[in-house]
């Protein structure tokens, strides 16, 4: 079992966490969870190579495009980028590295930190203790690195001076996470062009490695103290943010999480659908809904509730596999609100049907509220076709000063493979005219689309609702 000895705590909502969550342990969420795995091969090296190097050449590009779709508007390049060097270590079956998140994305080139190999053993190590390691975590920290892929002769041909037939001169014999680099140099084998390169000026590796008279190449020669010093220093190095960053704690599964919630109106009353994703255990539980009004009385004392109309399992992404977490089960609610009293908060009674004392998931004690029914975003209003998508939000009691906008997030859309925003506004739907009390205003949907927050000012109060995904069990 995995020891945890503080995870990040999800208070509903919280689209950092919701989103890393997502990307981290479902498999088809982000392609940071998939591509890498199996240290699949890509242009002579691997992809995980090039996702954990990511500073030069065709690596940094085709990476880049890799994490292209992943990003939205409260989870940077930055975020996914570390993400993509856990799972590539994990993928080429390295150790587990703990995420955290909230890195802050540069909008400017910073200075030009990144070591080069042509530079003396002085260099390296100030370079290093700039960024907080000492010389003996820059030995092992360069011997992690370069467990994987190679120097690639088109990049360095000053380097890589003798032809290699396919271009990349790999650093260790195996292809995996592991420590050949480290045996193949202590005993003698290593081809590691950094070590043995006719380019003396360009043996980087060689005077990393020896500058301590080989002492902590020695004690990397064991695999389990290997994995466990690559998995600190490759964790203290993504987690080296400015001073102005709060990393969040590490993300672990979360044994509950509510997902895909819709409020919008429908035939005399306002749909709400949820999903509640339970860690799989095994157990065959049943799960009720419950919420609250939120004006007048409709309910009774003890809440409105509604079984699951659905329960289906969902695959765990190999990384949460690796701690202990091989499927979730999606419960669904499909609930109908009355439409004058609405709602004001929900939770779950969860019962595991195993003899055992049902159980409350309300948000940790503070319920899961919904902060606001004015602006909703109507799923079944909404049309998805390739080519002619359109977004519908309902407002409740508008009034003629009305605005709505979508900031939505799209993958890049210059030569540089990054994410940018784009501001759509809103106009009056005259294909929906106004139910139940709403407005409906309309947008096409860019088809670069990522990820969506919608913005009203409604009599001068503003609304914003973030709208991650368009559809939900039960549209
Ligand atoms: C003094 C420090 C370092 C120097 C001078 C150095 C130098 C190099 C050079 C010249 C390459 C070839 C890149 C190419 O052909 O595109 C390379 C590849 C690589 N380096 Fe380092 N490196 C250093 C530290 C690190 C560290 C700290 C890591 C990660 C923890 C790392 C990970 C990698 C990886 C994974 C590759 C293979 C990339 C691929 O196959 O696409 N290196 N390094």
């Amino acid at each position: 079992a995995h020891l945890v000895l503080e995870a990040a705590v999800f208070n509903w909502p919280d689209p950092l966490l919701d989103t890393l969550d997502d990307q981290l342990y479902l498999p088809f969420v982000s392609p940071v969870s998939t591509f890498a795995l199996d240290c699949t091969p890509r242009d002579n090296s691997t992809i995980a190579a090039q996702w954990l190097r990511l500073d030069i050449g065709v690596g940094m590009l085709d990476s880049l495009v890799d994490f292209l779709v992943s990003p939205n508007e409260y989870v940077g390049m930055a975020d996914v980028i570390a993400m993509g060097a856990i799972n590539a270590v994990v993928g080429c079956g390295g150790p587990v590295i703990p995420f955290r998140g909230g890195r802050i994305d540069a909008i400017e080139a910073g200075p030009a930190t990144v070591p080069e190999p042509q530079q003396d053993l002085a260099s390296h190590i100030a370079s290093f203790k700039a960024q907080g390691f000492n010389e003996t975590e820059m030995i092992s920290l360069v011997a992690c690195g370069h467990s994987l892929g190679g120097v690639r002769q088109a990049d360095f041909p000053l380097v890589v001076t003798e032809d290699v037939p396919t271009g990349v001169q790999t650093f260790a014999s195996t292809i995996g996470f592991d420590n050949t680099v480290v045996k193949e140099y202590l005993d003698g084998t290593t081809e590691n062009v950094l070590v043995v390169g006719s380019n003396v000026t360009t043996r980087s590796d060689l005077r990393i490695f020896s500058s301590d008279g080989n002492v902590t190449m020695q004690s990397l020669a064991s695999p389990d103290t290997f994995n466990q010093v690559c998995s600190d220093l490759i964790g203290r190095m993504l987690d080296t943010v400015p001073s102005t960053v709060t990393l969040t704690e590490p993300i672990e599964p979360l044994d509950f999480k509510v997902r895909n919630t819709l409020l919008f109106p429908q035939g005399g009353s306002l749909a709400f659908l949820a999903t509640l994703r339970i860690i799989d255990t095994g157990l065959n539980r049943s799960v009720t809904m419950f919420w609250k009004e939120r004006t007048g009385t409709f309910c009774p004392p003890a809440g409105c509730s509604i079984p699951s109309f659905q329960v289906t399992t969902e695959d765990a992404s190999f990384l949460a596999t690796l701690k202990d977490v091989k499927a979730f089960k999606l419960h669904s609610f499909n609930a109908a609100i009355d439409l004058t009293t609405s709602i004001s908060h929900f939770w779950f009674e969860v019962n595991n049907n195993d003899g055992s004392a049902p159980f409350i998931v309300d948000n940790h004690g503070a319920n899961f509220t919904i902060d606001q029914d004015v602006l909703v975003f109507d799923p079944r209003r909404s049309s998805f076709t390739i080519g002619g998508s359109i977004m519908v939000v309902g407002v409740k009691d508008p009034s003629s000063t009305i605005n709505v906008t979508a900031l939505t997030t799209i993958d890049g859309s210059t030569t540089v493979p990054v994410t940018s925003r784009v501001t759509a506004t809103f106009e009056l739907d005259a294909s929906n005219p106004p139910a139940d009390g709403y407005t409906f205003y309309t947008s096409p949907i860019n088809f670069q689309f990522l990820s969506n927050t919608i913005h009203a000012t409604v009599n001068g109060t503003a609304y914003s609702l973030w709208v991650p995904l368009l559809g939900a069990p039960g549209v």
